[in-house]
């Protein structure tokens, strides 16, 4: 049995979303794959930080922040480090980084991915800052120190968009990749589809632990931008940033143009795409009205699908859950059980 034990930097939806899987599935792990994955430190900003070197019962966790909406009544040897104390001076072998994502200064998260690289930690992270801005640097740090990065659930939460495309499609000759990136607008689209309001769609977004802290990074295209530029560099060799992709979110949609759509048998959808041309990688994120009979005007809710084109296998597409606590939550188990193997090869 191999043990990992794991500091978890922020507790929010995703955090308690991974507690809960442990909490549920931790023995099903150990018995299928011999790896025992321990949470021995959460460092969170307003709900409180805790170190116990001999491990945490996620349910404990969990209640807790179900009861009073903190951690501060867990009881734990040592309490109230901050994020760098934590990846720094606990025992984890593994840092989770689970903070806001900040898709101009990738910040605080690429300051706690580096800290935990150069102390010759492995890193887990479904930040999609950090990845979009700094993927190579960090892949060359982590690579230099001997450990390793895992970054599945920055793209389509936990399915498994990036293995798919780094690990099963990279012989194909990947051409295009285009599609629905961005749960919140989508799960608002297909809400105001149905006759719902906006801000009663966004609301409903955000109390599903869809959007982000800020949900101006979904409406205004920018998380699905930050993920076209993930894709672009990670699975096809480009070098792109933020400003290179095109981008338009959905607030200038009212609620008369998608039901004007929806009773011409269509529907409009944030796109995402990233294509290569003779003059180069081309990127955007806009809103596009599709008719009912194309396969992304079928997807709806949080629902993510993206369209990978390749000279190989022609098109081939992939769709499920893109945001939410258990998903995500899962993309980390996904990364775990990645690095699990790495090392029993
Ligand atoms: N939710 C989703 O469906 C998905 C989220 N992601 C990404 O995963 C990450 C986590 O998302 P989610 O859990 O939903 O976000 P939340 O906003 O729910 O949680 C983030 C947590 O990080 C804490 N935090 C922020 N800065 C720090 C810091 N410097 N040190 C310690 N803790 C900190 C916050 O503390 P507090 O609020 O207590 O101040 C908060 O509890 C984000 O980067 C997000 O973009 C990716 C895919 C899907
Ligand atoms: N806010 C994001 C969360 C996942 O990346 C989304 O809605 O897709």
């Amino acid at each position: 049995m191999q043990t990992y034990r794991l500091a978890l930097i922020g507790f929010g939806n995703v955090g308690q979303g991974f507690a809960q899987i442990l909490r549920d599935y931790g023995t099903q792990y150990e018995k299928e794959f011999g790896a025992n994955f321990v949470i021995t430190a959460v460092s969170d900003m307003q709900k409180g930080s805790l170190y116990d070197p001999d491990g945490l019962k996620p349910a404990v966790l969990l209640d807790a922040i179900a009861k009073t909406g903190s951690l501060e009544s867990v009881p734990a040897p040592f309490k109230g480090w901050d994020a760098l104390k934590t990846i720094n001076e606990s025992n984890a072998s593994v840092v989770a980084e689970l903070s806001f994502t900040d898709l101009k200064t990738g910040e605080p998260a690429i300051t706690h991915l580096k800290a935990a690289l150069q102390s010759g930690k492995h890193v887990i992270t479904t930040n999609k800052g950090p990845v979009a801005l700094a993927y190579q640097e960090l892949h060359h740090l982590a690579d230099k120190r001997g450990v390793t990065i895992g970054v599945e659930g920055s793209v389509m939460s936990g399915t498994p968009s990036l293995r798919m495309g780094t690990e099963l499609l990279s012989g194909a000759g990947v051409t295009c990749i285009q599609g629905i990136v961005n749960g919140t607008t989508n799960y608002i689209l297909s809400q105001m589809d149905a006759g719902a309001a906006y801000a009663d769609a966004l609301a409903e977004a955000q109390a599903k632990g869809y959007a982000e802290a800020d949900p101006t990074g979904d409406v205004e295209g920018f998380d699905a931008a930050g993920k076209v530029v993930i894709l672009a560099n990670l699975l096809m060799g480009a070098n792109i940033r933020m400003t290179d992709v095109e981008r338009e979110g959905i607030t200038k949609l009212t609620v008369d143009d998608i039901q004007q759509a929806h009773a011409r048998n269509e529907r409009w959808k944030l796109i995402g795409r990233v294509e290569k041309t003779a003059s180069g990688i081309k990127a955007s994120v806009k809103p596009q009205c599709l008719p009912e009979t194309h396969p992304l005007a079928q997807v709806g809710g949080a629902t993510n699908a993206i369209t990978f084109t390749t000279e190989l296998l022609g098109d081939v597409t992939l769709i499920g859950p893109g945001a939410g606590r258990l998903p995500t939550g899962y993309a980390l188990v996904e990364d775990l059980l990645a690095l699990h193997r790495h090392l029993s090869d």
